[in-house]
């Protein structure tokens, strides 16, 4: 399918020294100028570096076709990357897949189930096919991880009568047989219904909650508001940001919102303190936030007779970063 073309040198460690990295390295995946060209000519991923603190709970957004399911499957060994590098848990890959891979639990693509087999038995026979688990303590560890996941009660029933939110946490469980230092989850609540996707975003944060670094990608900006730390945003192949939530949302600016049954009159005051990109939109006045004092703002209103009824700065979403990022709103289609 692909045509292996980059082996990869092992930097890390030299890297220290030239200062980049001082203090330590704290990444669970970080890369270097990641990029993936299909045979077809097709530049899936462009430049790629990405840093994922160790206990985050890290994002990776971006619409259809962005490049986040090559980024996983480069990370994961399964394709070799053009050129650039990636290293997970420390370690080159795809060359270290060996040692890397069983501290990985992932979910790609959906679990591979059999469906005539009860939930247990797939599990059971997941974890036979793993040679690095141990198969005395097969029956205890599959135990706990249908525990983990709620499906404890499920777990004698035939996995093609499981909801499609059951089977994907099937498919978690199968990736917590055995203690992971890292979760890769790519797009974790693909066509599940809203009962589903709640489940599976508690779960996560239940998951992470331990110190797991959790890896997921998604299409669905406030999917990555209600469950990570970190994110990082791609667009068409290339990264645009990365960082914490908070300081992503933070990085787009708010808007001051003043409420009013005076809105032209309020409009004007703003004008007259200078403050930019100032619309009304029926008794709501917006404008960019003041580079001065608010109270200033609200004093210079109540002066001019203008009647305050609701006066804030509404907090920037990582929907309004995005936005403001790109210049282009954010497709959740497909
Ligand atoms: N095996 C392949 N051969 C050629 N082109 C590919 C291959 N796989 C993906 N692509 C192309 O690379 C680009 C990135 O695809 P990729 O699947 O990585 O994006 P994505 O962000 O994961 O989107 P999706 O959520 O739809 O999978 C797309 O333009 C896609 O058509």
């Amino acid at each position: 399918m692909d045509q292996p073309s980059a082996t990869e040198p092992d930097p890390e460690g030299s890297d220290d020294g030239a200062g980049g990295d001082a203090g330590g390295d704290r990444s669970v995946i970080r890369t270097r100028g990641l990029t993936k060209r299909y045979r077809g000519g097709q530049l899936a991923v462009d430049g790629l570096d990405l840093t994922v603190p160790a206990g985050s709970v890290f994002g990776f957004l971006g619409p259809n076709g962005s490049g986040k399911t090559t980024t996983i499957r480069m990370l994961m060994g399964l394709i070799e990357p053009t050129s650039g590098t990636a290293r997970v848990l420390g370690r080159p890959m795809p060359r270290a897949s060996r040692d890397v891979l069983p501290q990985v639990g992932a979910l790609i693509e959906g679990p591979a189930l059999y469906g005539f087999l009860s939930g247990r038995d797939n599990l059971v026979r997941y974890d036979a096919a793993d040679p690095t688990a141990d198969p005395r303590t097969r029956t205890t560890r599959v135990a706990a991880a249908l525990d983990r996941v709620g499906l404890a009660a499920a777990a004698g029933k035939k996995a093609k009568a499981y909801s499609l939110g059951m089977k994907q946490r099937l498919g978690l469980a199968a990736a917590l047989l055995q203690p992971r230092s890292l979760l890769v989850l790519d797009e974790p609540t693909n066509g599940l219904d809203p009962q589903g996707m709640r489940e599976i975003r508690s779960l996560v944060r239940e998951l992470a909650s331990d110190g797991t670094t959790v890896f997921l990608s998604s299409h669905l900006l406030d999917e990555i508001e209600q469950v990570c730390t970190h994110a990082a945003v791609m667009a068409r192949g290339r990264l645009i940001t990365q960082g914490s939530v908070a300081d992503l949302a933070a990085g787009a600016r708010g808007r001051l919102v003043v409420t009013t049954p005076d809105p032209a009159e309020a409009a004007r005051v703003l004008k007259e303190q200078g403050v930019g990109d100032v619309v009304i939109a029926e008794d709501r006045v917006t404008s960019d936030p003041p580079d001065g004092e608010l109270s200033d703002i609200n004093a210079a209103l109540v002066t001019a007779g203008v009647r305050v009824r609701g006066f804030a700065v509404e907090r920037a979403s990582l929907e309004d970063a995005f936005v403001a990022l790109t210049g282009e709103g954010f497709d959740v289609a497909g």
